[in-house]
């Protein structure tokens, strides 16, 4: 081993979810770990990401319950949004969870952070800021940006990004959100719930990724709500105006112009892998990221890749944090690991959320011959019914008695969706799900109900459990 100051068993490059989790990690078994961080430590998730926006969306949601409380007896208001005071508690929630992710805890853990570039200089060696460091094992976990698209004028119209909203003190007035993807339809609903006028373009459909009939029931509510949603436009040109940006659209309607006075851009995310000099290091990669194995080695053997900057890997905390362990238990436990991105939850934070793990009935129809799709209303829900939140359902796919699927559209489809995540990690069969005694009342019971539809279908009107019953009250004393 060499015996250099700057020579470690893991480096870490961005301390964002992944690199977070790996160098904490690591380093509490022992091992010698740097931790390099460009920027602000706790990456996207934490400063430009999923805590900004959960907390926007919290208080969205407080100043829609206001508007939606007659039918709870109680006089409905428009509610009086402070602006500032929004984004204020939206940087204190962000401030109340930085110090888990801040310098002075990983130093704490063992950790030897550096903040700067990082930047490979051969297969196992970097510089930062000058300083040179060598070590055995890297991990690249620099993560993700917004990918910008080639718009004529749209440099010159201005816009915002997940990286700047956030920042914003004064309500906009008309925000214009280009790309209906998870970052445009959460951001589109909240900034509308706050008072914002809102269109919401996007040149497909939005959350095409989802169930089309769960789409529709947050389609639905973001209409109901007043968003002008713009699916099937094709943005042509943008500039901006004496009161702020414009876009050209053509598409659904012909050639008409959408005035705001804002624009947030969130036609999806590019992979961080510029400057980061990954030819020195022998790392292939193309446009979509970081190519890595099954067990997340980069063409360099000695280097993982891991997070938001994976090439075809799915863009979420859960992931970068389900990375960590594999890369820990190879890395540091000398075990093998290999990642499987079948089985990875997804929630888009609507109001309804929507959830989704594994496959989609469509997905599944494709993938199967023969599949059992089971679908249970919320308004068939007691819990749901007293919060007078019945809108959506949630649907389970079955191959050959199996869970293969769960879509969960429903104002909690989140926590919803949880016990399934853990129930289809797990491989628990069906039968010991449904025999399962959950507490009354809860929108959770509602797993419960489509297990026990599925086995009541099998038992109630089959002759032969009919013939065993009346044997059973012939016999048994
Ligand atoms: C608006 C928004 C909402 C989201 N909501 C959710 C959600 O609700 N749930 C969910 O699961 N996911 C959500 N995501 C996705 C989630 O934020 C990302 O999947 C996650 O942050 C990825 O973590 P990461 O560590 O791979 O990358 P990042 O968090 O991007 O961290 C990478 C770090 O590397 C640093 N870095 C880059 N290059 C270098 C270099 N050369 N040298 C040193 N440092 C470098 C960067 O500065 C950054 O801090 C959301 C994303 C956005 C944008
Ligand atoms: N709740 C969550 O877990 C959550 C929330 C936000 C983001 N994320 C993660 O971040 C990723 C990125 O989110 P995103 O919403 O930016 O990207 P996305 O790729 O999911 O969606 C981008 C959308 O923009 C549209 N689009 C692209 N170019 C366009 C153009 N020129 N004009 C109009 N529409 C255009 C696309 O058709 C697509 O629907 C997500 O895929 C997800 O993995 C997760």
């Amino acid at each position: 081993m060499k015996e250099n100051a700057d020579h470690f068993d893991l480096i870490v490059i961005g301390a964002g979810a992944a690199g977070l989790s790996v160098a904490s990690g690591a380093a509490q078994m022992g091992v010698r770990v740097a931790l390099i961080e460009a920027r602000a430590m706790g990456g996207d998730c934490l400063n430009s990401g999923c805590v900004p926006s959960k907390a926007l969306i919290a208080a969205a949601a407080r100043a829609q319950a206001m508007r939606e409380a007659e039918v709870f007896g109680i006089e409905a208001v428009e509610p009086v949004v402070d602006f500032p005071k929004v984004m204020e508690h939206v940087a204190d929630v962000i401030a109340q969870i930085a110090p888990h992710d801040s310098q002075e805890r990983f130093e704490g853990l063992g950790v030897t952070v550096i903040r700067g570039m990082a930047r490979f200089t051969g297969p196992d060696a970097l510089e930062v800021e000058g300083r040179r460091l060598t070590a055995r094992r890297f991990v690249i976990a620099t993560g993700s940006r917004p990918a910008i698209p080639p718009i004529p004028g749209l440099e010159d119209a201005g816009y915002l990004t997940n990286e700047t909203i956030f920042d914003l003190r004064e309500r906009p007035r008309h925000l214009i959100v280009l790309g209906g993807g998870p970052i445009g339809v959460e951001l589109a609903q909240a900034f509308r719930r706050l008072g914002a006028q809102v269109t919401l373009v996007e040149a497909g459909t939005i959350l095409n990724r989802e169930d089309g009939q769960a789409v529709g029931v947050l389609r639905q509510a973001l209409l109901r709500e007043g968003v002008n949603v713009r699916e099937g436009a094709t943005v042509q040109a943008a500039g901006r105006g004496p009161d702020g940006p414009w876009l050209d659209l053509d598409g659904d309607r012909n050639g008409d112009r959408i005035k705001g006075s804002h624009l947030l851009v969130a036609t999806g995310r590019a992979a961080t892998v510029e400057g980061l000099g990954l030819e020195a290091a022998g790392v292939a990669h193309d446009r979509k990221g970081i190519a890595v194995d099954a067990r997340l080695r980069t063409s360099n053997r000695r280097i993982h890749a891991i997070g938001d900057v994976v090439a075809d890997a799915p863009s979420f905390t859960h992931v970068a944090g389900y990375h960590a362990g594999l890369v820990i238990r190879q890395a540091v436990l000398g075990l093998p690991a290999k990642a499987d991105h079948a089985m990875i939850p997804r929630v888009t934070y609507g109001a309804p959320e929507l959830a989704q793990i594994g496959l989609t009935e469509v997905e599944a129809r494709k993938a199967h011959e023969r599949i059992q799709v089971i679908r249970k209303d919320l308004a068939e829900n007691d819990r749901a019914r007293a919060d007078r939140a019945t809108e959506g359902w949630m649907k389970l796919i079955l191959h050959r008695g199996r869970p293969v699927g769960v879509t969960i559209v429903a104002a909690h489809a989140g926590e919803m969706l949880a016990p399934w995540a853990q129930a289809m990690a797990a491989g628990t069969r069906l039968s010991k799900l449904s025999g399962m005694v959950l507490p009354y009342p809860t929108v959770a019971e509602l797993g419960k109900a489509v297990t026990g539809t599925y086995f009541s279908e099998k038992l109630f009107g089959n002759p032969w459990v009919e013939r065993v019953a009346r044997a059973v009250q012939r016999l048994v004393p």
